[in-house]
């Protein structure tokens, strides 16, 4: 990976599985910049990952060629503010934000009209390496600025471009948002088992290694669609037919699709709002 001076502007979750991917893949910690108000969480990843670490943001912006937007929606327009304030003109860095709800056009505006970004939506899996980022760049940002905001986002898992910047939104709806979805079927899956009689940890362990192995089939069968798979499971007759009937009554189909489409609905809303 092209080695550049990389800041990230906030050091709470999603940074972290960035840095902990970058030091994995043995990009220096000494060209690896994170900013934070809480110094004990810098102290830790300094520790943890041989990085350099500051409250100031604009001391880190400036040594920095990368800048990633890692804080929270509603701290954005505060902080970019008080860094254009202070900084200027970006020059020729490149802005990688993760940020969800937060458009292009937005972001050039609180950066004194700054149009080296690229927006980027990783999930939390990122932190085991494990992680599904969507990225949008518009036409302006280089093949090489775009080259090195995937391999960053690499680092941690997989990637995708998307041709239109409302298409983050979709990324949120599928990706972003998604682990949430499987943690909470996982969650009432281990409750029910608890009220067949499991202790908590088989309950746990009867759904993880479950979920775990749907996945890998799913990986390990691309040829082989999600609905022929479900049905290898489902003999005619027997009990899976039943649960699977259980769901379609229930018209789960519906409910996966007003959730998406109720992610899409925030974002869209924080579009608005910050
Ligand atoms: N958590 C998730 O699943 C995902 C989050 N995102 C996006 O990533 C961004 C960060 O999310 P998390 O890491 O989960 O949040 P987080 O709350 O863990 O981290 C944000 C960090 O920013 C720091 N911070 C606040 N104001 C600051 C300032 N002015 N300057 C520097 N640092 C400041 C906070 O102290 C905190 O450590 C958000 O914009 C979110 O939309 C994107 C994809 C997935
Ligand atoms: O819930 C959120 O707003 C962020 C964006 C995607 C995942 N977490």
């Amino acid at each position: 990976m092209e080695q550049r001076h990389i800041a990230f502007l906030g050091a709470g979750n999603m940074a972290r599985s960035l840095i902990a991917g970058l030091r994995a893949a043995q990009f220096p910690g000494s060209l690896i910049h994170a900013t934070d108000p809480d110094a004990q969480k810098l102290a830790q990843l300094a520790g943890e990952f041989g990085i350099q670490v500051t409250t100031d943001n604009t001391a880190a912006a400036r040594a920095a060629q990368v800048i990633v937007l890692a804080v929270k929606p509603q701290y954005m327009a505060q902080m970019l503010e008080q860094l254009t304030a202070e900084l200027g003109s970006l020059e020729d860095r490149l802005v990688v934000s993760i940020a969800a709800g937060i458009k292009v056009a937005r972001l050039s505006q609180l950066l004194g009209g700054h149009r080296k970004i690229v927006r980027c939506m990783p999930n939390t899996p990122a932190l085991i390496g494990l992680g599904m980022t969507g990225l949008y760049a518009p036409g302006e940002v280089s093949d090489s600025d775009r080259a090195f905001a995937e391999a960053m986002l690499q680092a941690v898992g997989k990637t995708v471009w998307v041709p239109s910047e409302a298409d983050i939104n979709a990324v949120i709806a599928a990706s972003g948002s998604a682990p949430a979805y499987f943690f909470l079927f996982m969650q009432h899956m281990a409750e029910e088992a608890v009220r067949l009689g499991f202790s908590e940890a088989d309950a746990r362990l009867l759904v993880q290694q479950t979920a775990l192995g749907a996945a890998q089939m799913v990986i390990d069968n691309p040829a082989t669609s999600l609905v022929t798979l479900r049905e290898q499971v489902t003999s005619k007759g027997g009990t899976t037919a039943e649960a699977v009937r259980t769901f379609e009554e229930g018209k789960l189909d519906e409910l996966v699709s007003r959730a998406m489409q109720a992610a899409i609905v925030r974002a869209e809303e924080m579009e608005q709002l910050f």
